[in-house]
């Protein structure tokens, strides 16, 4: 057996590849950043060719940074950001439209049209999901009415659709195989997660034709080989898992009442709920965990849309910030948030508000407000969205967290970590590993290959960091969570309809 398994983690800013060994542990990573295109306000998309492009160069960079060649590696795992939709001509290979990305907002009007129809309950009920523009399936009824010609393509079976993994593994396979996994097809809206097949109904209603979708597999199963031509070799794609899925994979929440809290670009927090599809009162999904080991698991949602993206944005376009770890730096120069609040809705809000017309704000700005009390009210932001969804999953399924696992980019941020263990009033759990996304890719492709023999074998290589302990006095943590929920009230409804 080849020693070592890759994981391609497909991110909303940035393709990256690691090799992991045996005991789950990094041998090396690299990392490309690509472009983000806005073409109106609220508008998101990606060059599917630049994604490959960019997974591609980042996948033979890094086994050549380790040293390593195709015969080294056992498995590839597949993890990939979810629900951004990719829609290509299967006889020239060729995006017929740029990707676009789960955070756009284009189809916000086709969801309010199915809201309008009296279609919300029924497709909560068959998807586990609320309506909304997030999902991939008004994104692919979209590039159909509004990209010429490809209606007359796709219903003649000339076009494919796929989330960013069907996208990269039909490119690794030469175009041979066209598949995804439960996790993501469980993203897309038009997908049954009790009957687990593409739900017939919806398509109608979104006239989207089957022939254009993937065969939906386990999260854990050989799909194919590369071909020759990438890597010079063929090596098995083994794994298949929506990012968020994979990190709950890859902290070993095996058992259901296991949860983690990812942050990257936004933060998602899953909660595992076995083999029961567990109905949300709360503002949360119902999504699929994974298939493997002959069954499907499930999983309860709180998805956050932006969080570690705040922190870009202020690099970036507010330019108050060198780099994303000066955010700490400055956070922690001022004593307090000086009641300045930021609610991030750039892009809407997700759980627990699913508003698609509210849009971001700072609010309680004095003379007083400095650079740093914006900075540390951004990383604040991230904290109070993570306890709204909290509460909701606590609701939801009758569980009081004892503890929160978390990973992601922004959890190397120790302010951030101790502010969230402030607000929750829970410790925070941060593992050796963050990149815990491509590690359950890594794991579900070893576990398909007989690298590693079961989830036993998996569970006992986590690993704790550090265990960030609740400080705050419980008045002040109340007093500021209160703050937060009158903010986001404000940001509310804002964009016209
Ligand atoms: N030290 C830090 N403090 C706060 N945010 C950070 C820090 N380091 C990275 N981030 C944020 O984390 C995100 C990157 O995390 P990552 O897990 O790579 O995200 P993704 O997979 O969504 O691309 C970026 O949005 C970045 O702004
Ligand atoms: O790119 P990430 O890691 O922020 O993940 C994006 C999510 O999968 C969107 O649902």
């Amino acid at each position: 057996m080849p020693k070592y398994i890759m994981a391609l983690d497909q991110g909303t800013t940035s393709s990256r590849a690691i090799i992991f060994d045996e005991n789950g542990l990094i041998k090396g990573v690299t990392n490309r950043e690509f472009t983000q295109i806005y073409p109106k306000p609220g508008w998101v998309e990606h060059d599917a060719m630049e994604i490959w492009g960019s997974q591609i160069g980042v996948a033979k960079e890094v086994l050549l940074k380790c040293g390593l060649s195709v015969n080294d590696i056992a498995a590839i795992g597949i993890t990939n950001q979810r629900e951004t939709t990719v829609v290509w001509d299967k006889n020239t290979g060729k995006p017929v439209y740029n990707a676009i990305v789960w955070q756009c907002r284009r189809t916000a009007p086709i969801c309010d049209d199915l809201k309008a129809r009296g279609l919300t309950e029924k497709i909560r009920e068959k998807t586990g999901l609320v309506v909304d523009a997030y999902f991939s399936g008004t994104k692919v009824k979209w590039i159909l009415d509004n990209v010429e010609g490809t209606r007359e393509k796709a219903e003649k079976g000339e076009l494919l659709f796929g989330n960013i993994d069907t996208w990269l593994i039909w490119n690794l396979t030469g175009g041979k195989v066209h598949v995804t996994d439960y996790s993501n097809a469980s993203r897309t809206m038009l997908f049954n997660i009790h009957k687990l097949d593409w739900d017939d109904e919806i398509l109608k209603e979104l006239n989207i034709p089957r022939a254009m979708l993937p065969k939906v597999m386990p999260s854990s199963h050989i799909y194919g080989y590369t071909t020759t031509e990438v890597f010079g070799g063929e090596i098995p794609i083994a794994g298949d898992a929506g990012d968020q899925q994979a990190a709950l994979f890859g902290q070993a929440c095996y058992a259901p009442g296991m949860a983690k809290n990812t942050y990257g670009t936004g933060c998602f927090m899953l909660m595992n709920t076995g083999e029961k599809a567990v109905e949300s009162k709360s503002g949360l999904l119902t999504t699929i965990a994974w298939g493997a080991d002959g069954k499907v698991e499930y999983a309860l949602e709180g998805s956050i849309f932006i969080a570690g993206a705040v922190i870009q944005w202020l690099r970036d376009e507010l330019r108050v910030l060198d780099n994303a770890a000066q955010s700490e730096e400055l956070a922690t120069k001022v004593e307090d948030n000086n009641g300045v609040y930021l609610v991030p809705a750039f892009v809407g809000l997700g759980a627990p508000y699913w508003d698609m017309y509210a849009r971001g704000a700072i609010l309680g700005l004095t003379r007083g407000a400095k650079r740093e009390h914006i900075v540390r009210a951004a990383l604040e932001s991230i904290c109070y969205q993570t306890r709204d969804v909290l509460e909701a999953m606590q609701k939801d399924s009758g569980i009081t967290l004892k503890s929160l696992k978390v990973d992601g980019g922004a959890v190397a941020n120790n302010f951030l970590m101790q502010f969230q263990s402030d607000i929750l009033g829970v410790p925070v759990d941060r593992p050796k590993v963050i990149e815990t996304t491509a590690l359950g890719a890594a794991y579900l492709a070893g576990l398909a290959v007989g690298y590693w023999k079961d989830k036993n074998d998996i569970s006992a290589k986590w690993q704790i960091d550090r265990t960030f302990k609740p400080q705050m006095d419980i008045d002040t943590k109340e007093r500021l969570y209160k703050g937060w929920k009158k903010a986001v009230k404000r940001s509310m409804d804002w964009e016209d309809k």
